[in-house]
């Protein structure tokens, strides 16, 4: 079966050569065709132009059914690719961020037992159907906001049961929707209230019990390490990654959210997919990126949930590197995942331009998460993952008019959704 979509007022981040990812000065650059057509076969694009190229008996020929959608007035973008989020959680957290209006910082909430450890004790607690079915629907909120892939933490079970608990329950997400789905072991989130003060056991514990009991069931993509103040240290995490490397998880992890942590530079040395959240990010940090196969993350929502500084985002992109932007969708720091607000966050918060903050949600987070082979763009061959919008005058609207849903219909392997 064929979808042919005509009159796009704007196809958006098209790429005749597909690339691994955007960088620097090219982050201001994005493809688009004007009054275009857009041709999917089953699951995947197979031609893209102007509708002046258009030649639609080739297209029907040999083919039962065509259905032809009149998009009139609208863009059609990629699925946005969410490269980091902690969507598998029980129950919210808005009795912190009543303590957060009150003036409490991030780190004392956390010393009180709030923050991960409070979800923690809520997700040892449920089973994993109650976790399926909360993460079930919160996939289908973003998805129906345009979302098209998403990478998946666990991190709040923290003991090995509950991590197995969480990262099956990720594997069953990745089956039963339409999402393209990553999964990434987090036992290194925090400290468990069982284990305070023996930080270093926990680590051992980690690295003898967990991360090969998680191999063993392949269950995750990717390695996790929140290695910042307060949490886990430069050496912990060094052994974590190394120990995660000797079973095949790349790491991804949490880098520089609370201080110069040192986490940027161990990632970069165990060559981590990716560095995220970066709110302290110098000359060195940039330069231990530069040359490197790690992207940098930043993660707007949290930033803006829990009024943090700023990542440096105009300084990395002037230093050449490319930036990945994702919404750490979680209970405690940004309870969102709506990929265009992050946008929006981008362009106000971090003065990028729509077109950078359009390369940093697509062909960027899917460099992030591992998918930018198969999504992230507009190209022949790729998975049909894309929106059409409403009708609007172009992309700067997108992350302008930050409240209004602009989502007309949501396509995933080539299915609306
Ligand atoms: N910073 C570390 N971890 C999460 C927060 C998780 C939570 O507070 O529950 C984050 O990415 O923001
Ligand atoms: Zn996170």
């Amino acid at each position: 079966m064929k979808t042919l979509i005509i009159n796009i007022k704007q196809l958006v981040q098209v790429e005749e050569e597909p690339r691994k990812w955007v960088t620097g000065a090219d982050m201001a650059k994005l493809g688009i065709i004007d009054d275009a057509y857009l041709l999917i076969n089953e699951d995947k694009i197979e031609a893209f132009g102007k509708m002046s190229e258009l030649n639609q008996d080739a297209i029907y020929e040999g083919t039962d059914t065509v259905k032809e959608i009149d998009a009139k007035g609208r863009l059609v973008l990629p699925a946005y690719c969410d490269s980091h989020t902690h969507i598998v959680y029980a129950g919210s957290r808005e009795i912190e961020y009543i303590d957060k209006i009150k003036g409490l910082s991030y780190e004392e909430i956390a010393q009180r037992g709030g923050g991960i450890l409070n979800s923690a004790e809520r997700i040892r607690k449920a089973s994993e159907e109650e976790l399926f079915d909360s993460a079930y629907a919160r996939l289908q909120e973003i998805a129906s906001l345009g979302t098209g892939a998403v990478e998946i933490k666990s991190g709040y079970g923290l003991d090995t049961a509950s991590e197995l608990k969480m990262l099956r329950v990720i594997k069953r997400l990745s089956e039963e929707t339409p999402l393209t789905i990553k999964s990434t072991f987090l036992g290194a989130h925090a400290v468990p209230v069982e284990y305070k003060g023996r930080q270093t056991e926990y680590v051992d514990l980690i690295i003898n019990e967990m991360i090969p009991a998680v191999a063993a069931e392949d269950l995750a993509d990717y390695i996790d390490v929140f290695c910042d103040k307060g949490f886990f240290t430069v050496e912990d995490t060094d052994r974590m990654l190394n120990a995660g490397m000797k079973y095949g998880l790349r790491a991804k992890i949490h880098a520089n959210e609370l201080d110069y942590s040192g986490g940027i530079q161990v990632g970069v040395k165990y060559n981590a997919l990716s560095v995220d959240h970066l709110e302290y990010v110098g000359d060195e940090e940039i330069a231990a990126l530069k040359g490197s196969e790690t992207m940098p993350t930043v993660l707007p929502g949290a930033a803006f949930f829990l009024n943090m500084p700023y990542s440096p985002v105009r300084k990395m992109i002037n230093a050449g590197l490319p930036v990945a932007l994702a919404s750490d969708f979680n209970p405690g720091s940004s309870p969102s995942g709506n990929m265009k607000f992050v946008m929006s966050l981008g362009c106000v918060n971090y003065k990028m331009l729509p077109e950078e903050v359009i390369n940093a949600t697509t062909i960027n987070s899917a460099y992030a998460m591992g998918v930018e082979e198969e999504l992230g763009s507009i190209a022949v061959g790729k998975k049909a993952n894309f929106y059409i919008t409403t009708p609007i005058t172009g992309i700067e609207y997108l992350p302008y008019a930050y409240g209004t849903d602009l989502v007309e219909a949501v396509f995933l392997n080539g299915e609306q959704i």
